[in-house]
């Protein structure tokens, strides 16, 4: 008797939601649990941050930033286990965490240039992963109200800013004295604030998203309940 093991539907998740929620960290989980594909789109705008910072362009030039928005080959590799980030062929992975970088990818992502190109080429990956693997799992802060609108999923993931802090403080390591969870709770809202506050496609939370604070879960709880709500799009 012969037994055919069918292929899971394919199925399209956006995760949004301000920094240090566990984005990441869950959408990374969730993936690599499910066999499916991973988007780190934030690494995208942190490339091409790079990008403009490495020429020596002012982020704060938006005409300049503008006008160089194609210029930049930039390269995601969708491995949950092992994603990549390449610009014009050389990994980025690791400068793009840096604070020249997170200090100036707000000014370059608000640019509408720099969103049209961005989120062409998260579609694109998306429609691959949904075509010829089991779907993908796409982070940010717009995936579910603009680059994803018909996404199968969307989870919006919330927690309070004092909780982010703490998280992304100790996630850099060092002393966690008050003054230096206060300067990194500062980045967090000063970040946060930028991005929603923007025209262009703002950090924002679709209607039909599912909110999750994850103040008061562990990570792999996180990932449990977003798996299991995938399951379930799998299975309708
Ligand atoms: N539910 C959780 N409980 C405790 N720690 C968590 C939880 N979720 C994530 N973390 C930790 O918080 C830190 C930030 O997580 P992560 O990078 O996934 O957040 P993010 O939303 O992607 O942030 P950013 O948007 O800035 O990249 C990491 O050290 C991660 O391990
Ligand atoms: N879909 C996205 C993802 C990210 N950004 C911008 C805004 C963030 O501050 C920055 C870095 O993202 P992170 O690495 O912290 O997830 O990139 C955006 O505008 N849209």
């Amino acid at each position: 008797m012969r037994t055919t093991v069918s292929a899971p539907t394919p199925v399209v998740v956006a995760i949004d939601g301000p920094s240090g929620t566990g984005k990441s960290s869950t959408s990374k989980g969730v993936a690599a649990r499910l066999g499916m594909a991973y988007l780190d789109t934030g690494a995208q705008y942190r490339a091409i941050t790079w990008w403009m910072l490495t020429r020596g362009i002012d982020p704060a030039d938006t005409a300049e930033v503008a006008a160089a928005a194609e210029k930049p080959e930039i390269v995601s590799g969708t491995d949950p286990l092992a994603p990549t980030i390449t610009v014009d062929g050389t990994d980025v992975s690791t400068p793009i965490r840096g604070a020249e970088v997170t200090g100036a990818v707000s000014a370059v992502s608000a640019v509408p240039e720099i969103r049209a190109r961005i989120t062409g080429l998260q579609r694109s990956i998306a429609a691959e992963a949904a075509r010829s693997g089991a779907g993908i799992v796409v982070e940010g802060r717009d995936i579910g109200t603009t680059v994803l609108p018909d996404a199968d999923l969307k989870i919006f993931l919330t927690a309070s800013p004092e909780v982010r802090a703490a998280r992304r403080s100790g996630e850099l390591g060092g002393p966690q004295d008050a003054a230096r969870l206060a300067a990194t709770r500062a980045d967090l809202v000063r970040r946060d604030t930028a991005d929603s506050s923007r025209t262009a496609s703002p950090l924002a939370r679709a209607a039909d998203a599912v909110e999750l604070d994850t103040a008061d879960l562990t990570l792999e709880q996180v990932i449990e309940r977003v798996g299991a709500m995938i399951e379930e799009r799998r299975s309708a």
